[in-house]
């Protein structure tokens, strides 16, 4: 749809991808979504911040050459080097040789790899600056939203922020402005699944680089991706803020979810019996069939849990389809160090419960006890062992905090 002014001398010059079903092969898109990047004009120099998806490359610089050939800008600035902000970068410098590459620290080995040949870059960080004649930039590193690489770009005339994937949402509305929206309350859901589907796992960063931008005047918010937000921004601050805030270590209370699979009931036995056992202490416990109950309620109750127990049975030398759903429903969490379990009941070799414990110590969680399994259908004697168990790994996660 071509460049839009978004004030004086700073206009957008991004993509609009209106049929994008899947983001990143794994985030469903309903909405689309829009790669924004943003070319700020001072009386000097002129800086693009952001790149763009390699594929809407020509689309992309024919946007930016509305305002000003690309041979004529001083600075391209990437907060973030995924290759939807990163993809045109080796179009933009083969166009123009002497543009001057700003990124973090630690971005500079993924600059390297995508230009792959001779450039002209620079590292900033903190409180660095770049003059451009009445619009300053300056710089926060703000690691892990979501990568290592990302920092924030914010414009300190103007009062603008450019936080790259943060503050972001997969929402493509041609008006642009969350003022302008069509419909607004869908667009604040699309901001909230992106969070959760991108951010979530980064809570101690986030709560990082609101410490770094204290203080400062936010007027508007040019994120990379959606509405560019110049009004209620309190509303999508304080949302990041509260979601941060909802962390395990905040908890009131000592937590433990178990969930399991089962498909005949022992494991299902075994389950119930932990949870007596863990409920024997002053620990608090939730507990979730992966196969009937709601995934998005079983991850929201794991995010503020100190420990988690999975049980499954072994089906075909593997653990059971839902325990795979729930694995892969875990990415979105942060769950390194908490203390964790596996139990199941099992025929004959009993690879689900092994392949249970494997993932959980992948995703760096603490296993203080042995796995707990026992053949077909539990026993008296076995499930009062089952008790036990449960509640002395509820002491281990009590001993923890
Ligand atoms: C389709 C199917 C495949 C199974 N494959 C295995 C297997 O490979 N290894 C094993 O130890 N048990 C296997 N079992 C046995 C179950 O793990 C065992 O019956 C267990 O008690 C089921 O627990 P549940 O009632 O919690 O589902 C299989 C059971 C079924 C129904």
């Amino acid at each position: 749809m071509g460049a839009v002014k978004i004030k004086d001398n700073i206009y957008w010059v991004g993509v609009f991808d209106p049929e994008l079903e899947i983001f990143d092969i794994v985030i469903p898109t309903e909405h689309g979504t829009t790669y924004n990047s943003y070319l700020v004009i001072g009386e000097k120099k002129k800086a693009l911040i952001e790149a763009n998806k390699k594929n809407f490359t020509e689309e992309y610089i024919k946007t930016i050459e509305e305002v000003c050939p690309v041979s004529e800008i001083d600075y391209i600035i990437l907060n973030h080097n995924e290759p939807d902000h990163s993809g045109a970068l080796p179009a933009i410098v083969e166009r123009n040789p002497n543009i001057e590459v700003i990124y973090s620290k630690t971005a500079k080995s993924f600059v390297d790899n995508i230009i792959n040949k001779e450039y002209n870059g620079r590292a900033v960080t903190d409180g660095d600056s770049i003059d451009l004649g009445g619009k300053t930039l300056t710089f926060y590193h703000t690691p892990f939203l979501h990568w290592p690489d990302t920092m924030f770009t914010y414009l300190i005339e103007d009062h603008i922020l450019f936080p790259c994937d943060f503050l972001g949402a997969h929402y493509c509305d041609y008006n642009l402005f969350n003022d302008k929206l069509e419909n607004k309350e869908e667009a604040k859901a699309a901001f909230r699944f992106y969070y959760s589907m991108i951010m979530r796992p980064y809570k101690e960063h986030i709560l990082k680089a609101f410490k770094k931008i204290e203080g400062i005047q936010i007027d508007m918010v040019c994120p990379s991706h959606g509405p560019v937000l110049r009004e209620d921004i309190d509303y999508y601050l304080n949302f990041y803020k509260e979601q941060a805030d909802r962390y395990y270590l905040n908890n009131p209370y000592t937590q433990i979810t178990i969930v399991y699979g089962t498909a005949y009931g022992n494991t299902k036995m075994l389950a119930d019996k932990i949870k007596e056992g863990i409920e024997e202490t002053s620990v608090k416990v939730k507990m979730f069939d992966a196969a009937t109950d709601n995934m998005n309620d079983i991850i929201d109750e794991i995010e503020i849990s100190h420990g988690l127990l999975i049980g499954s049975p072994t089906l075909n030398a593997k653990a059971a389809k839902p325990i795979f759903t729930l694995f892969a429903n875990l990415v979105v969490l942060n769950v390194a160090n908490r203390k964790a379990g596996a139990f199941g009941s099992y025929g004959w070799s009993g690879e689900g419960i092994k392949m249970t414990e494997d993932v959980l110590k992948t995703m760096r969680m603490k296993l203080p006890l042995p796995a707990f399994k026992v053949k077909m259908t539990p026993s008296e004697e076995e499930l009062e062992k089952a008790k036990e168990w449960g509640r002395e790994f509820a002491l281990k996660v009590l001993e923890g905090n």
